[in-house]
């Protein structure tokens, strides 16, 4: 199957188009390659220069004790921390070979590429189908209402949400339980046609039910798209992610293959981490 990016400064007519064929990605393709990333909030250094490449079509997770930087990293990867105005990013960030710091990159336009789902889940206060169709409609992705409802289907059958909710569209998703709530979220998320997901901490909100059901959901995601995940539950970050990140104190001390971060780990912190001697 040929994949395709699509560029960064392409005016918002690009958003849940297709990609540029000129242009292709595979497993192995890094979709961000971060280099000496630094963030500060005010004065105070969070981050003290990140090297990453993160893979497409896989999950990676960030793992590391609170307060290490994972959030603060990921919030680089769709420019989420512009909306902190105590916050500066200093290096680069490419995503598809594009520096997505660049001015000229509309923080719109790359946030439908790189979507995010948070911790908890933050449905609109409307129903299912506004919820999923709020960002087709601002983006103009519809221009009838039978190709809204097929955005609409489509992005509710890839969340695994389709069959709980098919006979209530017109329900408000705020009535939902939280593990579908959360999966609502994620749909909303795919309806604008992004190529990467970040996820913080998206099953801490939820039951040991539902947060297999967004684990299962996240596996298959991955054959569509990149996903980045940020979780305290290294049992979590051990079933559903191929690589995973392991930050301490603003460092990213190591990232490799998840097996070999879990079974072999190169440096002492991350054995200490896992092994469960601090976090
Ligand atoms: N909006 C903010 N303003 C000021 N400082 C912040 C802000 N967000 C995070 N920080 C600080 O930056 C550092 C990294 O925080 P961050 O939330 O990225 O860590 P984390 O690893 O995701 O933590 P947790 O696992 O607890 O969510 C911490 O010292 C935190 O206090």
């Amino acid at each position: 199957m040929k994949l395709y990016t699509r560029p960064l400064y392409a005016p918002d007519t690009s958003i849940g188009k297709p990609r540029d064929p000129s242009m292709t990605t595979t497993a192995t393709t890094p979709k961000f390659v971060a280099r000496d990333v630094k963030v500060y909030y005010g004065d105070k250094p969070a981050l003290h220069g990140i090297d990453i490449d993160i893979l497409d079509k896989s999950v990676t997770a960030f793992i590391g004790p609170s307060g290490c930087g994972k959030s603060t990293f990921l919030r680089c990867l769709n420019r989420m921390n512009d909306t902190i105005p105590s916050a500066r990013v200093d290096g680069t960030i490419l995503l598809d070979g594009e520096d997505l710091n660049d001015r000229k990159v509309d923080p719109v336009v790359l946030r439908a590429r790189v979507g995010m789902v948070f911790q908890k889940p933050n449905p609109f206060p409307k129903t299912i189908y506004e919820n999923v169709a709020y960002g087709p409609k601002i983006h103009g992705l519809a221009t009838s209402k039978e190709e809204m409802d097929h955005i609409v289907e489509s992005s509710l059958k890839k969340a695994s949400l389709w069959n709980e909710v098919s006979d209530r569209l017109h329900q408000q998703g705020t009535g939902l339980s939280g593990g579908q709530q959360q999966r609502l979220v994620i749909a909303r998320a795919i309806a604008v046609g992004p190529e990467v997901i970040l996820m913080d901490e998206p099953c801490s909100a939820l039951d040991p039910i539902a947060t297999a059901k967004i684990e299962e959901l996240i596996d298959e995601l991955r054959q569509q798209f990149c996903i980045v995940i940020v979780t305290h539950s290294m049992a979590q970050a051990a079933r559903v992610s191929q690589k995973t990140a392991f930050f301490h104190l603003g460092n990213l001390v190591e990232v490799g293959n998840t097996e070999d971060i879990f079974t072999n780990p190169k440096d002492q912190r991350t054995q200490d981490y896992i092994t469960g001697r601090f976090g």
